[in-house]
C-alpha cells in the first residue's frame, strides 16, 4: 500500500519567470515552502533580492537570473547562467505574463505583438532551452504553463490576451507529446480571475465585480491560496501520469453560467 501523498518537493530545484510580483512571486514561495530551491527571474534583477531573502530564510537555495521572455538572447543567457550555477532544473512554471485590454477595434499591431509574443512565444522558448539543457538530459520535467479561463473562454476586450492564451493549451498539447518519452510532464495551470497589478483597473469597478461574481459558481473571485494546492500537484511526483492537460482554478467560471431559472 502506498503512503499517503505530500506534495513534497525536497531536493527539486524549480525555475519559475516573473517573479518579482503578483501571482509568479507566490508560485515560487509556494514551491519554496514545499521544499524546493530556486531559481527565481526577472527583466530587472534588482526587483528579486527581497524575495531572494524570503526565499533563503526559508532554508532554500536561491538563484536569481535576469530574464526577458520577448528576448531570445536573453532566455538562453538566463538558461545558460543556471547551467553554470544549479545541476538541474526540475520544475519549470512559465508564469511571465502580460495583458492589453481594449476594444478590439482599438487593438494596435504592437498590442497584438506585446501580449502574444510575451504569453505564446515566450512561454514556448523558455520551455524549449529548459527542456533542452535540463530536462531532456535527465529524463525528468514538470512543466506548468500558466494559462488563463480564457484558454476555453471568449471575453470582450481579450482579444490579442484569449489567443496568446489558447494557443498556450494548444501548444502544451503538442509539447507533451514531444516530451513525454522524455519523462516531463507539460501542463496548464489556468487561473480564472484573481486581483493582482495585471487586473486592478477591473476591481476598482464595483459594477464589475459584482458582475463577475454573480458569474462565479462558486461566488467570489480567487485567493492566491486557491492556486497553491492545484500548482503543487503539477509540481509533484503524485502528477506523474497528467500530462497535456489543462486544470481550470476558476471558481467554476468556464462553466458558463448561464442563470436558467427566473430570480425569486
Ligand atoms: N491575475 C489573474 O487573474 C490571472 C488569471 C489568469 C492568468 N494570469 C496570468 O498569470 C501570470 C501572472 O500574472 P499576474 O496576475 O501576477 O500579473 P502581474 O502583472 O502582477 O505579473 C506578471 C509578471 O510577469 C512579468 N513579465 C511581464 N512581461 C515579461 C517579460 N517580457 N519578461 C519577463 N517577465 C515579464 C512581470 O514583470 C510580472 O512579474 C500572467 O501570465 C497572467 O497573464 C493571471
Ligand atoms: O488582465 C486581465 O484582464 C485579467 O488578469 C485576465 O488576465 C484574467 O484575470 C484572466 O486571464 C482570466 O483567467
Amino acid at each position: 500500500m502506498s503512503q499517503p501523498h505530500s506534495f513534497d518537493l525536497t531536493g527539486r530545484t524549480a525555475f519559475v519567470s516573473g517573479t518579482s510580483r503578483g501571482l509568479g512571486e507566490r508560485f515560487a514561495l509556494t514551491l519554496a515552502k514545499a521544499g524546493a530551491d530556486l531559481i527565481i527571474s526577472s527583466r530587472t534583477l534588482a526587483s528579486l533580492k527581497d524575495m531572494e531573502k524570503q526565499v533563503t530564510d526559508l532554508g532554500r537555495k536561491c538563484l536569481s537570473v535576469e530574464l526577458d521572455v520577448r528576448s531570445m538572447d536573453s532566455i538562453t543567457a538566463a538558461v545558460a547562467t543556471a547551467k553554470s550555477q544549479v545541476e538541474k532544473i526540475d520544475i519549470l512554471v512559465n508564469n511571465a505574463g502580460c495583458n492589453v485590454r481594449k476594444p478590439a477595434t482599438e487593438i494596435t499591431w504592437d498590442d497584438w505583438n506585446l501580449v502574444v509574443d510575451t504569453n505564446l512565444r515566450g512561454t514556448f522558448f523558455v520551455a524549449q532551452q529548459v527542456a533542452k539543457e535540463f530536462m531532456i538530459p535527465a529524463g525528468y520535467g514538470r512543466i506548468i504553463n500558466i494559462g488563463s479561463v480564457t484558454c476555453v473562454a471568449g471575453y470582450a476586450g481579450l482579444a490579442p490576451y484569449g489567443a496568446s492564451r489558447g494557443g498556450v493549451k494548444q501548444m502544451t498539447m503538442s509539447l507533451a507529446h514531444d516530451w513525454g518519452k522524455d519523462g516531463i510532464t507539460v501542463n496548464v495551470l489556468a487561473p480564472g480571475w484573481f486581483k493582482t497589478s495585471q487586473n486592478r483597473v477591473m476591481y476598482e469597478d464595483a459594477g464589475w465585480v459584482e458582475y463577475l461574481t454573480e458569474r462565479i459558481p462558486l461566488g467570489r473571485p480567487g485567493a492566491m491560496d486557491d492556486l497553491e494546492g492545484p500548482l503543487l500537484f503539477l509540481a509533484a511526483e503524485e502528477s506523474r501520469y497528467v500530462t497535456g492537460q489543462l486544470l481550470l482554478v476558476d471558481g467554476g467560471i468556464s462553466v458558463g453560467a448561464t442563470r436558467a431559472l427566473p430570480k425569486k
